[in-house]
């Protein structure tokens, strides 16, 4: 197959026409500039991946300067552009200072057609190496950004979480793209990864992106990347997220945060499955698996105009929800102990663990931060508690004002224990003031928070 995209700097025309039959065999584009001065633009337009430059232009000037010239202003522009030198003269001299001048190598006229297409040939292989090198080194210091510890995960028992969990299996093997949605803190995340390591992209790399803190200038470079000189912070040529993901997985967290005018440039990369760097015109494919995450309503943004619904149905073609922990809290006691093993060790407090009535508090509370409210909650206790069994008053949890803001998602069972909870600490456990508050007779009191073990 033919491969490469070569140009070629001369102002004879028959030299021209000459090498255009030779090289047509062998490359996949040959262009023909008669004069260097626009050579710099052509650079940008064809992105050629090697340049055979005559090193005299000027009629009757055969010093080979115009050459050098030219040479460093490729060089200027990319300078890991191989350059094979053309000239009329064996001149050593000419060629050792195109040389260290970063020329690739060196063409003697009248040439031997065998050994200049294997000059070009190799030139070409370098840049194929050089450019392997660079997107290596690129990706690689995306990837040193992204890297987090691997979690262990402790998979509740719950019924919900098991249909989850053999729904996740299911889908990781496909290349499917998975919405996964839920309240903050109940393990979005931590899908993501599982179904990144369950699936058959598992040894490339998983690249998450907060779609939530990427600004809207930075949008673009950060997800499609830029080259050199696009804008004035850009220095080098970077690859981005998409490009990082290639071969694997791209994460795209709070996907419901991002706002409407960037939805259509996430839509067009992933409807194309082709990114264009920020200040180049070369579009790049990129193979990726999407797995996106958000704590909202993308159906209800969707009605209300907030969400794209073209974009909706390309990120959702499987959708897995994640319950709240109020809802599965027979997984508490799991997750508690589980955190606690994990933390007692981190604090170096190997024998900690949980009273009886300190574990179903963990049980009986709303956790309207979920699993990571729990984690935290348990990392605090562990940190202050002096004694070798966590007590109910080691950990504290939110008021219910403080939890207000899920109040609607409550049953009817949690709201009662809510209003007893406020009404106690309002009357500082005065029972009869509290009955009156509530509208209900001391027995009754007593007896609730006996149930509610207030
Ligand atoms: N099943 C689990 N096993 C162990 N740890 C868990 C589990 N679920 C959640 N966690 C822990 O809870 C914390 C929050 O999880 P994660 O960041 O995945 O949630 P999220 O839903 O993506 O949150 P947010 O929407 O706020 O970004 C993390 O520290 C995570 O390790």
């Amino acid at each position: 197959m033919k491969k490469g995209n070569i140009l070629i700097v001369d102002d004879n025309k028959n030299v021209l026409s000459a090498l255009r039959i030779l090289l047509s065999d062998y490359f996949e584009n040959i262009s023909l500039l008669t004069s260097p001065n626009t050579l710099i633009s052509e650079l940008r337009d064809k992105s050629p991946d090697v340049v055979l430059l005559d090193m005299n232009f000027s009629a009757g000037i055969n010093s080979g300067n115009e050459g050098l010239f030219w040479l460093s202003e490729i060089k200027k522009t990319d300078e890991e552009l191989p350059v094979v030198l053309f000239t009329a003269y064996a001149d050593i001299d000419l060629a050792v200072r195109a040389l260290k001048a970063g020329a690739t190598d060196f063409i003697v006229k009248p040439w031997d057609n065998a050994k200049l297409l294997a000059t070009l040939q190799s030139a070409f292989s370098l840049r194929q190496s050089r450019k392997e090198v660079k997107k290596l080194r690129e990706k690689q210091s995306v990837l040193n950004r992204e890297i987090q510890k691997e979690e262990d995960i402790c998979w509740g028992q719950s019924p919900a979480m098991q249909r989850l969990l053999t729904m996740i299996k299911k889908v990781a093997v496909t290349d499917a793209n998975v919405l996964i949605t839920g309240e903050n803190g109940t393990g979005k995340e931590l899908i993501a990864k599982m179904i990144h390591r369950y699936s058959p992209r598992a040894a490339e790399t998983l690249i998450s992106v907060d779609m939530g803190a990427v600004t809207e200038t930075l949008f673009e470079s950060e997800l499609f990347g830029h080259v050199k000189g696009a804008f004035t912070d850009a220095k080098v040529d970077r690859a981005g997220k998409f490009e990082a993901a290639d071969g694997g997985s791209l994460f795209l967290d709070e996907i419901g945060n991002l706002s409407y005018p960037l939805q259509a440039k996430l839509l067009s990369a992933l409807q194309t499955r082709h990114i264009t760097r920020v200040g180049s015109n070369k579009s790049i494919p990129v193979d990726i698996r999407l797995i996106s995450a958000t704590n909202k309503n993308l159906f209800k943004s969707v009605k209300e105009g907030g969400f794209r619904e073209d974009l909706l149905y390309r990120i959702n073609t499987i959708h897995l929800e994640v319950p709240p922990l109020r809802e599965r809290r027979e997984d508490v006691p799991q997750l508690a102990e589980f955190f606690l093993r994990r933390l007692a060790k981190k604090y170096n407090k190997g024998n900690l663990k949980f009273s009886e009535k300190a574990l179903r508090k963990l049980e009986n509370y709303v956790w309207p931060g979920n699993v990571r409210e729990l984690e935290h909650a348990i990392e605090k206790a562990v940190i202050l508690s002096d004694n070798e069994e966590l007590q109910p008053a080691d950990f504290y949890m939110r008021t219910p004002d403080e939890t207000s803001f899920v109040v609607e998602s409550f049953t009817l069972e949690e709201m009662e224990k809510i209003l007893i909870e406020k009404a106690l600490r309002k009357y500082d456990n005065n029972i009869s003031a509290v009955a009156v508050e509530l509208g209900i007779s001391r027995p009754t009191l007593y007896s609730k928070i006996k149930k509610y073990e207030l």
